[in-house]
């Protein structure tokens, strides 16, 4: 059994709800988002529904243009929306934010604008230099865009982190919060961090339990499974689709509360095996990990790949969609009404026309 932590876990000083926050802060200005997918395109659709200005900056050749027209969007090129726009929300991926950034943002980001990202790294890591009389804030959901989109249409929210890195108007931290009121994460708790603490503990996150180690510990159970002769169809319900309903579990009432619910056979199991799969040996690989994340080794890594053309990373995307559990997976949600059957993901498909949130 592993022993207790060595240490106490103090809770964050305030959450922020409703009550807290006020839209008329971000109501009267002009909001732009710059790309239009995961993360943009819930903001957008979520600011619109709730009266604010918005229009969104894309480049020339974007797919999403039309997506976002017919969803009642003004597009405009990326810098005509941020000479435009009072708040630019950078929603592109953060290996494209340098680029944008330079040829685009900078040259339009005048005295009193106020710049907001939804991941920390490119200011985090230094990878842009902002001017010192913009505000620099953070409003992040912890979540995808497509939760955070779907959650709103359900008049609900995500838990948002606000941070504020530059407050060069004195309003930096009205707008983080009215933006947050915006996209719905004051429905569900918005919570105060910093650009470095978000940075690191979402990078950490996203690798080491809930992408990367959930991905990795789903393909091992089910590659176990299925080369002892079990069915496939049998693997992939044991090691995917019931995840889902033991975490949401978990997130409605703890470990203990997911324990009360199992049965005392599974829950005995969960505590006396559990440890010697996810033994001292994973934490200390954790340990390591968030320190390369820490030393700015990962973001390094990272950048020089993106910059590279992503060869290594398309190499083993085109592995992955090739993993057994795919085909099965798709099959079986295919066949099932449950959460709505299977929402494909094709090649270059528009992150916002991809779930039914955003329509
Ligand atoms: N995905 C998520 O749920 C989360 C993301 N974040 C953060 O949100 C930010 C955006 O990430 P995410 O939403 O995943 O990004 P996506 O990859 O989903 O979407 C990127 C968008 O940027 C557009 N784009 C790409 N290049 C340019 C350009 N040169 N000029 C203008 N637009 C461009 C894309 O255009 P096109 O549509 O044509 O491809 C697309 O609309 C990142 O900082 C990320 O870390 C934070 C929390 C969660
Ligand atoms: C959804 C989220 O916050 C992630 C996994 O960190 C991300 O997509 O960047």
């Amino acid at each position: 059994m592993q022993p207790a932590p060595p240490f106490t876990v103090s809770m964050a000083a305030k959450i922020y709800t409703d009550k807290d926050a006020n839209l008329s802060s971000i109501k009267r200005k002009k909001l732009a988002v710059i790309g239009f997918g995961s993360q943009g395109h819930a903001h957008a659709l979520n600011l619109k529904d709730s009266g604010c200005d918005v229009v969104i900056g894309l480049y020339a050749k974007s797919k999403s243009r039309e997506v976002a027209q017919k969803l009642g969007f003004e597009v405009m090129d990326t810098a005509e929306a941020v000479a435009a726009a009072d708040v630019i929300f950078v929603a592109v991926p953060d290996t494209v934010i340098p680029s944008v950034y330079e040829k685009d943002i900078a040259p339009n980001l005048t005295k009193g604008k106020c710049l907001l990202f939804s991941h920390g790294f490119a200011i985090h890591f230094g990878t842009i230099e902002v001017p010192e009389d913009v505000d620099v804030i953070m409003v992040a959901p912890k979540g995808p865009g497509h939760t955070v989109r779907s959650q709103f249409v359900e008049k609900k929210g995500v838990p948002t982190l606000i941070a504020i890195h530059q407050d060069a108007t004195g309003k930096a931290h009205k707008i983080a919060l009215g933006w947050a009121k915006g996209i719905g994460g004051t429905r569900a708790g918005v919570f105060e961090t910093n650009f470095r603490e978000e940075t690191v503990t979402d990078l950490f996150g996203e690798q080491v339990v809930l992408c990367g180690g959930a991905s990795a510990l789903v393909k091992a159970g089910f590659e176990t499974l299925v080369e002892a002769g079990y069915q496939p169809e049998m693997a992939y319900f044991e090691c995917l689709h019931e995840l889902k309903l033991i975490v949401d579990l978990m997130v409605e009432s703890g470990i203990a509360g997911m324990r009360f619910s199992i049965s005392e056979t599974a829950e005995y199991g969960d505590v006396t095996v559990g440890p010697k799969i996810i033994d001292a040996s994973v934490k200390k690989r954790m340990q390591k990990q968030l320190k390369a994340i820490e030393d700015g080794k990962f973001a390094k890594e990272w950048t020089e790949e993106y910059n590279n053309g992503c060869k290594n990373f398309n190499a083993i995307r085109r592995e992955e969609a090739k993993h057994p559990i795919e085909k099965v997976g798709t099959k079986l949600r295919g066949m099932m009404s449950w959460l709505g059957g299977a929402k494909k993901v094709g090649k270059g498909q528009s992150q916002a026309s991809y779930v039914s949130g955003s329509k």
